[in-house]
């Protein structure tokens, strides 16, 4: 590669095939603001004595709830394990649309549970399916630590994907680990900007800021995506494409991050998020209430479309 950031082998491992427990219905309850509305794989029943519908499992458990267009298409799980089966299916079938229109896709990882909740993808039938060569993958975010750190992303995603699937090396483009946080968040700009001159990286039309193909992104208990984190000034960053922050709140504390022109310039983003802990910033974000400070995830707003994979526990507030 003729750009500063490296690019790394991705060998290939023996593919692990969980199996999880499945259960059959899902009752979710919901406020007036929100509808839910028949998909693809599931039926759903109106529960007349209440304001909740019922949901049959048929492919995999889940409901559609309608929200406002900014906020996006939201999908909520009867199970985490339901939720990946339909996040392989959305990234692959985006991949394969995207690489066949134009000949590339341009990806990018965050860290934390997102990684795992891509397991499906790497198993049959998207592991034989999907034309690895054409993905070219990128971080959201990165912690400034050595490549084989365990609180490296670079790392955890190599374990738990890029390990698995035929990506050539050339395409996976991670953050260097040889500069201060500061240092490697300007090489990694230094390399977008030239995989945009050289066309591997589309540029908005509105605000020549790069635009992904797609950016899938888990979200903190405390509304943080990337590491952008409320109330930090890194959230109103508006001229870089890569920032850093010395001062975390989510260990460790150096850290690089796209800015939110970047994120937001996203042909496509998926946001992933399993688990109660994190249901109050998921109805901040959903049920547009005005908190006192403004939650980064409630700052998401795509120039093309915006996705929410939620499991029940993350949906219970809504
Ligand atoms: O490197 C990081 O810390 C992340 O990219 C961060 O933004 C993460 O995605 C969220 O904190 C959610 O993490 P969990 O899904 O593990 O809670």
């Amino acid at each position: 590669m003729a750009s500063s950031c490296s690019a790394l082998s991705a060998n290939l491992r023996t593919l692990p095939n969980p199996s999880f427990p499945r259960s059959p219905l899902l009752r979710i309850p919901l406020t007036p603001r929100f509808f839910a509305v028949n998909h693809g794989f599931s039926s759903l029943r109106l529960n007349s004595s209440s304001s909740s519908y019922s949901c049959r499992r048929t492919k995999a458990s889940m409901a559609e709830i309608v929200t406002p267009k900014s906020k996006g298409k939201v999908v909520v799980f009867d199970s985490e394990e339901d939720l990946s089966v339909s996040l392989a299916e959305y990234a692959a079938d985006l991949a394969t649309k995207i690489s066949r229109e134009k000949g590339s896709f341009t990806v990018v990882f965050s860290g934390g549970s997102l990684v795992k909740s891509l397991r499906k993808l790497v198993e049959k039938p998207y592991i034989d399916s999907v034309d690895w060569s054409k993905w070219h993958v990128f971080w959201v975010d990165e912690r400034v630590v050595p490549k084989d750190h365990p609180d490296s992303n670079y790392l955890l995603a190599y374990n738990e994907f890029l390990s698995k699937v035929p990506i050539p090396a050339s395409n996976v483009y991670a953050i260097s680990d040889a500069l201060s946080a500061e240092g490697a968040a300007n090489d990694y700009e230094t390399c977008l900007k030239h995989l945009v001159k050289t066309k591997i990286l589309d540029q908005s039309q509105t605000n020549g800021f790069p635009k992904f193909d797609l950016m899938l992104m888990g979200m903190g208990p405390d509304g943080h995506i990337a590491s952008l984190f409320p109330g930090h000034s890194l959230v109103e960053e508006n001229k870089k494409w890569v920032a850093f922050i010395e001062d975390s709140p989510k260990p460790p504390p150096k850290r690089i991050s796209f800015t939110f022109p970047v994120i937001n310039s996203s042909a496509n983003i998926a946001l992933v998020v399993a688990g109660g802990s994190k249901a109050s910033a998921v109805y901040s974000a959903l049920a547009d209430v005005s908190n006192s400070e403004v939650l980064p995830v409630q700052l998401v707003e795509p120039e093309g479309e915006l996705a929410w994979f939620l499991d029940k526990d993350a949906a219970s507030k809504l």
